[in-house]
């Protein structure tokens, strides 16, 4: 097989892997790229030993081979050694093309809920930060990622709805920091049964661009720990991860609406380099020993991934507690996860060892089992080939310098060319942002303090609720305690009056912070900067807002439940109030039927009808007949006789009669007592039993003035009623005013 043969054949092998990838089928994709030397290392003339090949095998010479052959340890050690990659790159690789090979194929993955993370792995002053972020001119894999995602949720915006949501946290020593917040605190992680692996309380902010994202990512930056250490003068000591959240929904939905999740999470390691390598000392030590941990573990859960893998065994364990950084990328290395990793090199002789590790590492995440033997016998073919090309621009390289500074009258500009523009920027720049956070720390005070005034209202209610609920209590002292408590909340509204007027006037003021930042006239990427540093603390002062109220309405519906419990006890003690008066109106009822049965006189009959039906007076009934005369209402005994009832099958004939009957005189009470007369049936009459009578008595026999149990019945109901509603209104008034 010929190179181009060979070439052919790694080109279909590493593109069926990778369509494996995106098949779900395997899970990593390890890269590795090697940065250019930098003035540093051209300056103290050092020379490179790695070589890169066919974007796929990494050589790395070993500059100590020679005096190495005493050493025991590293005695096995070849002069070269050859390492297989999925890629590798080496320094001409430009940032767009590390991007389109490594992490383009992700983005596919994410918008249908994939989880994907990419990582950048090497030691300090290798280029992660510069792979994951590069620079303005130049950016890296995080912001080409937000492009592409952005083009795809573009794209797909027909058929789902998608929302971003974005947060930046960093490991610090094992704790864990956001990036987005002027707090300083260290969160927790928490395992949710449905979103997994969550870091509580972390400031996530929904993005609708990739400038916002990387507006918020160089706020993030800013926020970092950063130390010089001897390899790189601004080395990141802390690992930081950018995770991505995508909701997926769809806009036609079915009866079910499904909704679907992605993590996109972009993770800059921090250094991988030994401790010792650094000459770091104490705190510094202290953190290489940290990150080689929690390095050492990401290794360790991805050597055991890859094996569940391998062997088709899901029960292997994989460590993900042995650290912070392996805990909280735990659903984005297992399961539905796509997981690239960029480890980087030095091709500096200085940094061999570190070289030498990461490659090792690289290597174990991903231990490619192709034929590397006949790969090597190539492999050297080509290292002349390289060696020699290298060789070449070295030269090309010092000729070209040499003619530069041989070329008389040119000056190379300055490299603070323009300064005085930049330094007028970074002053507003600089005055702009302490107004920005001076104003939201002020919007956060006069919150915090409103709220605190809420929280004291919500809690007197609560006491003068507990106190109105207690009926043991003496209805003096609750009054007093009711107008002790009344007094102060008269004054806490006033306080609260105060803060929401002054918070009001704080929004107010964030138009002229925005015409403030407009007036700056600062370039495009000052003016992206400040306003994410703006949209920072207007969300950060939002989300605090927002929390709050969940608090609150989550207490006023614990109230509200407490009132609900109240009023049910309240509605139970009325329907006993009212069953005890439906018995007393049966019970009523028979009494008045024994009193009407017992009644000697129409007199008696009269008061105590009077007694009963004292507001009726307008209604003449005759039970079972057509109505009496209804002029007779002058009197209150008049009235009685409009209520009393006549069989009218018994007198058809008197009904005039009837209705022109005046109440007797003392003096026919006695006749009416002795001659009662009347053929009303038992249950029609009052009290007579007998059938024999005189005719012309019979309109005064008390038989006439059959009583209307169900109007009686009707009337004493809404009688109690009446009462009972006084009852509930006076019980009312105690309790709620
Ligand atoms: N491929 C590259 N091309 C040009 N310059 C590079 C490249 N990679 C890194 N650099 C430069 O090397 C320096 C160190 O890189 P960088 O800060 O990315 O290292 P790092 O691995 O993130 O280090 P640390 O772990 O200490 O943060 C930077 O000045 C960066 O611009």
């Amino acid at each position: 097989m010929n190179n181009k043969d060979y070439l052919n054949d790694f080109n279909l092998q590493r593109n069926n892997y990778i369509d494996q990838l995106k098949n779900g089928q395997n899970n990593i994709l390890v890269a590795i790229r090697c940065r250019p030397l930098n003035q540093r290392e051209i300056e103290k003339s050092e020379y490179e030993v790695v070589r890169i090949l066919d974007e796929r095998v990494v050589v790395l010479i070993d500059p100590y081979y020679e005096s190495n052959q005493n050493d025991v340890l590293r005695k096995n050690r070849n002069k070269e050694m050859q390492f297989a990659f999925d890629y590798a790159f080496d320094e001409t690789i430009s940032q767009v093309e590390i991007y389109e090979k490594t992490s383009n194929f992700l983005l596919d993955g994410v918008i249908e809920g994939f989880n994907a993370t990419v990582f950048a792995y090497g030691a300090t002053g290798a280029g992660k930060t510069y792979t994951m972020v590069g620079s303005p001119d130049n950016p890296g894999i995080m912001s080409r990622t937000m492009n592409q995602l952005y083009y795809l949720i573009q794209q797909n915006s027909n058929q789902n709805h998608f929302v971003v949501r974005v947060s930046y946290l960093e490991i610090y020593n094992e704790n864990i920091k956001d990036l987005l917040s002027i707090e300083d605190k260290n969160l927790d992680l928490r395992e949710d049964p449905s979103q997994g692996v969550v870091v509580a309380g972390i400031t996530e902010i929904e993005c609708s661009s990739t400038q916002e994202i990387m507006a918020l990512l160089k706020v993030g930056n800013r926020n970092r720990t950063k130390e010089a250490t001897e390899a790189n003068e601004a080395s990141s000591r802390s690992h930081a991860v950018l995770q991505v959240q995508v909701e997926i929904k769809q806009l036609e939905q079915g009866p079910q609406e499904e909704v679907k999740y992605s993590k996109l999470s972009m993770v800059d390691l921090a250094g991988s380099e030994r401790a010792a390598n650094t000459s770091n000392r104490g705190l510094r030590m202290i953190e290489g020993a940290k990150i080689n941990q929690s390095l050492l573990c990401l290794g360790n859960c991805i050597q055991a991934l890859s094996q569940i893998q391998e062997k088709k065994n899901s029960n292997l364990f994989v460590p993900y507690r042995g650290s912070k950084l392996t805990r909280l990328l735990k659903d984005s290395l297992g399961g539905n996860c796509r997981t690239v990793m960029i480890a980087n090199v030095s091709p500096s002789v200085l940094t061999f060892e570190d070289t030498y590790n990461t490659l090792n590492y690289a290597n174990r995440a991903k231990n490619i089992k192709t034929n590397v033997v006949r790969n090597i016998l190539n492999v050297e073919n080509h290292l002349n080939n390289y060696a020699q090309i290298i060789q070449n621009l070295r030269q090309e390289n010092e000729q070209l310098k040499r003619q530069l500074s041989d070329k008389q009258g040119i000056n190379l500009p300055p490299i603070n060319q323009g300064s005085d523009y930049e330094q007028i920027q970074n002053e507003s720049l600089n005055k702009l942002e302490k107004i920005i956070q001076k104003h939201f720390q002020l919007e956060l005070d006069i919150q915090k303090s409103q709220q605190d005034v809420d929280f004291q209202i919500d809690k007197i209610n609560g006491l003068i609720f507990q106190s109105l609920q207690d009926p043991s209590n003496d209805k003096d002292i609750v009054k007093d305690k009711i107008d002790s408590f009344k007094q102060n909340l008269k004054s806490l509204m006033q306080q609260k009056e105060d803060y929401t007027n002054k918070y009001i006037n704080l929004i107010d003021k964030r138009n002229d912070l925005l015409t403030q930042i407009k007036q700056a006239n600062l370039s495009l990427s000052n003016n992206n900067y400040i306003m994410s540093v703006y949209k920072q603390a207007q969300v950060q002062t939002e989300s605090i807002e927002i929390q709050y109220r969940e608090k609150k309405s989550d207490n006023q519906s614990k109230h509200k439940e407490q009132q609900v419990q109240f009023l049910q006890q309240q509605i139970k003690l009325r329907d006993g109030v009212i069953n005890d008066w439906k018995n007393i109106i049966q019970e009523g009822k028979l009494k008045n039927k024994i009193i009407y049965k017992n009644l000697k006189n129409v007199e008696d009959v009269a008061d105590f009808a009077r007694l009963n039906h004292s507001t009726i007076t307008n209604q003449s009934i005759i039970q079972n007949g057509s109505p009496v005369n209804t002029s007779l209402q002058h009197s209150p005994k008049r009235r009685v006789q409009s209520q009393i009832s006549v069989h009218p099958k018994m007198y058809p004939n008197q009904q005039q009669k009837i209705s022109q009957y005046h109440l007797p005189t003392r003096k026919n009470q006695l006749s009416l007592q002795q001659g009662s007369d009347t053929n009303l049936p038992d249950s029609y009459s009052a009290h007579s039993k007998s059938s024999k009578g005189n005719r012309q008595n019979q309109n005064y026999s008390p038989a006439n003035f059959q009583p209307n149990y169900n109007l009686l019945k009707a009337r004493q109901q809404q009688l109690y009623l009446q009462r009972n509603q006084k009852f509930l209104k006076q019980q009312e008034k105690k309790y709620f005013n």
